[in-house]
């Protein structure tokens, strides 16, 4: 017999229940027994109480919980019992007979399978035993004739019940096992889901709502013991520029880092969570002064600035945060927030890797970001952007072959904007979707109207943001500028950044590769400014790789900055690309320059970037220019 450990399972749970049930009413039904018995004879009853007792020893060991003996208990003492009584009254017609079915039903129910099995047979050898002794006439038998076809008749109905019910019983089983596997799930699940209600998966720090409400508690505790708090906004510095160019599982590890790394920095009353990104909260309880803010955001500056190692390499960051002091600068959760947040923007502003306290003044430079955004969207609406054109040329040759479109807005107060003015906020209010779209639209019809003035060959390039990768529909959209303005696709360059290709680059080639099937080319821009990975270039079918103006412009005077070139310009060549100069102002640069074997390039030396009217004179102009050479 082999006994279980005590019951841990739903399903063990529920055959321990039922088990004690049936036990304490078999254990009442023998005593009941034994007492209705006592007038026939001291034996019988003898044996009922003997059966009574051992019932209520398996009762304590299944209270033990010893299911599996007190299973064996319950049947083995019913089984004896019972052959016992039937033996000594009237065998094989006794009514006592009746009892085997119902411990078949029993053994089915409580036991395990080779429990069942030995019950089995020892009721079938009981009641086959009870049999030959009624055919040989071991016992008397006067009153009860017996033959061999009521053995067998017996011997099957006793087989049926205990197959049948044991089947039953096994369904039933494998029904719970299944029903208390799924509930586990479940139970797993809604625990999981209940964790991430108020905690991040990634770092395990508290999240936002769990911030909240600790920050509610924090501020009602401070206002008791009449202390202040602090709300610390962190944010890193260059958490996207690792993401991009080491990959996500870098930048997770990062965030991990960061998350152990705050709370190195804290007391146990201090709570670090993460508000989203690489966006962090910090909660400053018990303090007498800011000056105690201001040694824990030093202690957090001093943490974050230190290198971190992943996949043998070596990576550093840093961050920005802003401090709201509690209970002077906001009302609740939100408004300290948003004052942090402010004053962390502040902190941006002034260099990074710094903590600012916030100002009410503060407020302004946020209502700014608000106009422009808002801005930017009428400026959307009501056609308030233009775009300015700079011309490529062969550099051997000296041939204007394409323009480059670049955005300005025309804003109605503060006059015409350069694109460092608004572009990092339209790409990060996604704004950046739909005026990119109307760039290439309004690109590729001025480069079709300028092929209709003769200037057959000429090529556009158009600055796409990553984001135009991951939200908008870019190839739908660079279908629809094509289709719209009648451009034939080879005369579109699509300008990428570096960080692009080092994103989800499966997505980025599927639609780079879609892209292509037009004829569009592309190029990487300033080139050498990011995490310049060779490995991408291979991995993607690009033409051309634009020298960021950074080297071009000190290539006279840095010798470092000319080894770059002049490495980028070979990495190019041996990869077979071509490679483009920006920012070239000068004769003797573009000199240096075809001296080094670049082969196209821009810049004020040629142009700035023109409105469309006058580069269009200028394209004229420059036609003029070069017949006349030709026919001198
Ligand atoms: N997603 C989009 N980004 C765009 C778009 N249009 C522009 N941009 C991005 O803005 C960046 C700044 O552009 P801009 O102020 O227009 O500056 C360009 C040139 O004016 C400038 N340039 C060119 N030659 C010279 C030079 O000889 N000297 C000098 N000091 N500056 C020069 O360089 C910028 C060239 O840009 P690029 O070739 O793309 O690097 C710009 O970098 C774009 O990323 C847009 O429509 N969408």
């Amino acid at each position: 017999m082999t006994d279980s450990s005590p019951p841990i399972s739903e399903v063990d749970q529920f055959r321990a229940r039922r088990l004690r049930q049936v036990m304490r009413v078999v254990a009442g039904g023998l005593l009941l027994a034994a007492i209705t018995n006592l007038p026939a004879g001291f034996k019988t009853t003898s044996i009922l109480l003997l059966a009574t007792g051992t019932m209520l020893y398996g009762l304590h060991r299944l209270k033990q919980g010893h299911i599996d003996t007190a299973a064996a208990v319950l049947l083995w003492t019913l089984s004896l019992t019972l052959t016992v009584i039937v033996t000594l009254n009237t065998g094989l017609r006794d009514p006592a007979m009746m009892g085997y079915p119902a411990i078949l039903i029993f053994a089915a129910l409580f036991s395990r399978r080779r429990q069942f099995m030995y019950l089995f047979g020892f009721i079938l050898l009981a009641a086959t035993v009870q049999a030959i002794a009624h055919i040989y006439e071991w016992r008397d038998t006067a009153h009860s004739r017996v033959d061999w076809t009521n053995v067998f008749d017996v011997l099957i109905i006793l087989s049926i019940i205990g197959f049948a019910v044991r089947f039953q019983a096994y369904d039933l089983r494998r029904a719970l096992v299944r029903l208390e596997h799924e509930n586990r799930r479940y139970r797993q699940s809604e625990e999981r889901a209940s964790y991430l209600a108020q905690y991040d998966a990634l770092t395990g720090l508290p999240n936002r709502t769990l911030c909240e409400d600790r920050f509610t508690q924090m501020l009602k505790r401070a206002k008791r013991s009449d202390t202040k708090s602090a709300l610390l906004f962190i944010d890193l510095d260059n958490f996207k520029t690792i993401n991009d160019s080491l990959g996500h599982s870098a930048g997770d590890r990062l965030l991990v880092n960061v998350a152990n790394s705050l709370n190195s920095c804290l007391r146990a009353t201090d709570t670090a969570c993460r508000f989203g990104g690489d966006e962090f909260i910090v909660l400053l309880a018990d303090l007498h002064s800011a000056q105690e803010a201001e040694t824990v955001a030093n202690k957090i500056l001093h943490e974050l600035g230190k290198p971190i190692e992943s996949d043998q390499h070596f990576f550093e960051t840093s961050a920005s945060i802003g401090i709201a002091m509690a209970p002077t600068d906001g009302t609740d959760f939100e408004s300290y927030c948003r004052h942090a947040d402010i004053a962390m923007y502040q902190a941006k502003k002034d260099g990074k890797n710094l903590y600012r306290f916030f100002d009410p003044t503060m407020n302004r430079l946020s209502e700014e970001r608000f106009r422009m955004i808002g801005g930017l969207r009428k400026a959307l609406k009501d056609d308030e952007f233009v775009l300015y054109y700079q011309p490529k040329v062969n550099l051997q040759t000296g041939r204007w072959i394409g323009a480059e479109a670049l955005l300005r807005w025309q804003h109605p107060s503060e006059g015409l904007l350069s694109p460092a003015r608004f572009i990092d906020l339209a790409e990060e209010t996604g704004l950046i979707v739909g005026i990119g779209q109307w760039v290439l639209k309004q690109a590729c019809h001025q480069c079709i109207e300028w092929h209709k003035l003769g200037y057959r060959n000429l090529q556009m390039a158009v600055n796409l943001s990553p984001v135009q990768f991951t939200r908008g529909n870019l190839t739908a959209e660079v279908r629809q500028a094509l289709d719209a303005s009648g451009l034939a696709g080879h005369h579109l360059e699509l300008e990428l950044t570096e960080s692009l290709l080092l994103r989800d680059a499966e997505n980025i080639r599927t639609q780079l590769n879609e892209l292509r099937t037009h004829g569009i080319s592309f190029s990487i821009d300033d080139f050498g400014t990011g995490y310049s990975n060779l490995g991408y270039l291979s991995k993607f079918q690009l033409e051309a790789l634009k020298v960021d103006q950074s080297f071009v412009r000190k290539l006279l005077s840095s010798k470092q900055d000319q080894d770059i070139t002049l490495a980028i310009i070979n990495i190019a060549k041996s990869l077979g690309l071509v490679t483009v100069a920006e920012g070239i102002e000068d004769e003797e640069t573009l000199t240096k320059l075809k001296s080094m074997g670049c082969e196209m390039g821009q810049g004020y030396f040629w142009s700035k970037p023109l409105p469309v009217d006058e580069f269009t004179d200028m394209l004229a102009r420059y036609a003029e220019d070069a017949t006349q050479a030709h026919q001198s």
